[in-house]
């Protein structure tokens, strides 16, 4: 069905937006923490928010009252349910590629849904298309897991076919087998990653996942050709056994050779494609079962973010918060803090998520707007950051908005750990409201800097599938009330067109018509 922004004013075309600025004038930038919570004992209660799975504390943000109920109002203004269910309607949001935006319908169930998306009788063909492949995909991932004779698993692939799986393969380490089975991802050009990967392996006991949306990335078909040229000299036989490929591009994986191959659709965007066959290597990691409870994590925020009310709306108000953030308080970054370590890779992951999905100049009819779009998000985890860069967060000049991720109950029972790692979460959230009065300057610490506080009960598939729903729907309120494409990337195609310009360039030594730096710099590479 066609869609048409139009419809939607962006939200610097509301008179919200001008009584938010105001706003912000009068008492926004002015805001103490301190002081709201000594003013307010229900502060904490009044500004959290439980959605399936995921617990927010949004108290510790420079935020009360009034503003959120500005901010909720700037939502409908920007008409951001009726731009939720053109997503969930199967409407072609994503204007610029003429295609619908549907990764929420891989994870809807085919029984017992936990909510019925607008006009959703037609999505009933793609639903049994889904089902049926992820039926194929699941038993294979278990007929993998079951051959003794396969030992590692290399998935190649780049931004959304490695970040996705790759966050979660290390995510869900603890129901994965490791001493069976080693996963291996392989993403960049460099051959000294794919180098570094294959001295340890046998052919006959590996094998690769070739992951590629559209099975044309420079990267991975540079990687897929080194690997398979290596298994070849290596002795390899049987490369059906050997390699699958996970793409919409049947046909170009046949003609590189693979025969094994799981498609999906192209209404799925390369960074929201982890439910798809590009999560067979979570299937393979963990199982079926776990698989599923994964999606049936995700599938559980998808209701809440389709039905509950804007006011208790978890991704909606994250989004409106991050727009309070990002064009009024003027921060140009939010540092992601998980407190597990098995989260290592979700600042990278949800670096791809918002900063290629919203790191955009125009609207959605191309017109320039006139504030800023997605800030830099960048993170490492708890309680390494501490003893890096949270230095710069609490006493540097920049205020720069905190995501704590918290997990109530470890998956190791190693004592006093993970009271200390809880004990320390909390403490650089207090540390960054409460501040520190000391005359001498050094020891001084400003305080009332904002934090928000995501808790899971335990990291398990089904969190960490509500936990990544919930950040892919966040990040496409924010985009909805910018008024932008959230779901394209033409941001990534000047480099690669250059790139290919370069590559034969490196080998002939022809510099014509390149700028003196870069003419200069292609001669000292060679
Ligand atoms: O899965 P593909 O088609 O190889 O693309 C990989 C990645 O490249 C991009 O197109 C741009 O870098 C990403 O959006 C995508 O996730």
């Amino acid at each position: 069905m066609a869609f048409d922004p139009a419809v939607f004013p962006r939200c610097d075309q509301t008179p919200v937006w001008e009584g938010l600025a105001r706003h912000y004038e009068s008492e926004g930038k002015d805001f103490d923490l301190r002081q709201a919570f000594a003013r307010d004992a229900r502060r904490f209660e009044d500004f959290s928010l439980d959605a399936p799975h995921v617990f927010c504390d949004l108290s510790k943000n420079l935020l009360g009252r009034d503003t959120r109920a500005m901010l909720t109002e700037l939502a409908q203004a920007c008409g951001l349910p009726a731009q939720r269910d053109a997503l969930l309607g199967g409407e072609t949001v994503n204007l610029t590629e003429q295609r619908q935006v549907m990764h929420w319908l891989l994870r809807y169930p085919a029984q017992q849904a936990a909510f019925t998306p607008p006009a959703f009788d037609a999505r009933r063909a793609e639903l049994a298309e889904v089902h049926a492949t992820l039926e194929a995909m699941l038993a294979y991932a278990e007929r993998i897991r079951a051959d003794e004779g396969i030992t590692d698993v290399v998935n190649i692939g780049i931004g959304g076919s490695d970040l996705g799986p790759q966050m979660a393969v290390a995510a869900l380490q603890s129901f994965a087998d490791p001493a069976r089975r080693r996963m291996h991802f392989v993403s960049n050009v460099d051959g000294h990653e794919l180098d570094a990967v294959l001295r340890g392996l046998r052919p006959e006991r590996t094998l690769f996942l070739v992951a590629s949306k559209t099975f044309t990335t420079i990267e991975t078909m540079t990687n897929a050709r080194s690997a398979r040229d290596w298994f070849a000299t290596q002795g390899g036989t049987d490369v059906a056994r050997h390699f699958a490929a996970l793409t919409t591009n049947i046909d170009a994986a046949r003609e590189f050779g693979i025969e094994t191959t799981f498609g999906f659709w192209d209404w799925v965007g390369g960074r929201y494609s982890l439910w798809s066959a590009i999560g067979l290597p979570i299937a393979i990691a963990v199982g079926t079962t776990r698989f599923r409870e994964l999606l049936g994590g995700a599938h559980a925020m998808d209701a809440h973010f389709a039905t509950a009310p804007l006011e208790a709306n978890l991704p909606v108000q994250l989004a409106l918060l991050d727009l309070w953030y990002r064009n009024f308080h003027g921060f140009g970054s939010r540092s992601i803090a998980p407190y597990h370590s098995s989260l290592k890779r979700l600042p990278a992951y949800l670096q791809q998520l918002e900063m290629e999905s919203n790191g955009k100049r125009v609207d959605r009819q191309g017109q320039p707007v006139s504030f800023a779009t997605s800030p830099v998000l960048w993170g490492e985890p708890g309680t390494n950051g501490q003893h890096a860069y949270f230095q710069m967060l609490h006493q540097g000049t920049d205020v720069t908005p905190v995501e704590f991720i918290a997990v109530r109950e470890a998956a190791h029972r190693l004592p006093g750990h993970h009271e200390q790692l809880l004990a320390n979460v909390l403490a650089q959230a207090q540390a960054l409201m409460q501040g520190r009065e000391d005359a001498g300057g050094h020891r001084h610490f400003t305080g009332n800097r904002p934090s928000t506080f995501l808790l899971l009960e335990r990291l398990d598939p089904a969190s960490l599938g509500a936990l990544i729903a919930l950040q892919e729907h966040r990040v496409f309120c924010s985009g909805a009330l910018w008024g932008i494409n959230s779901f394209d990337q033409w941001g990534v195609e000047l480099g690669k067109v250059l790139a290919r310009d370069l590559t034969p360039r490196l080998a002939s030594g022809d510099v014509s018509g390149l700028d003196g730096s870069t003419a200069g710099l292609l001669k000292r590479l060679r």
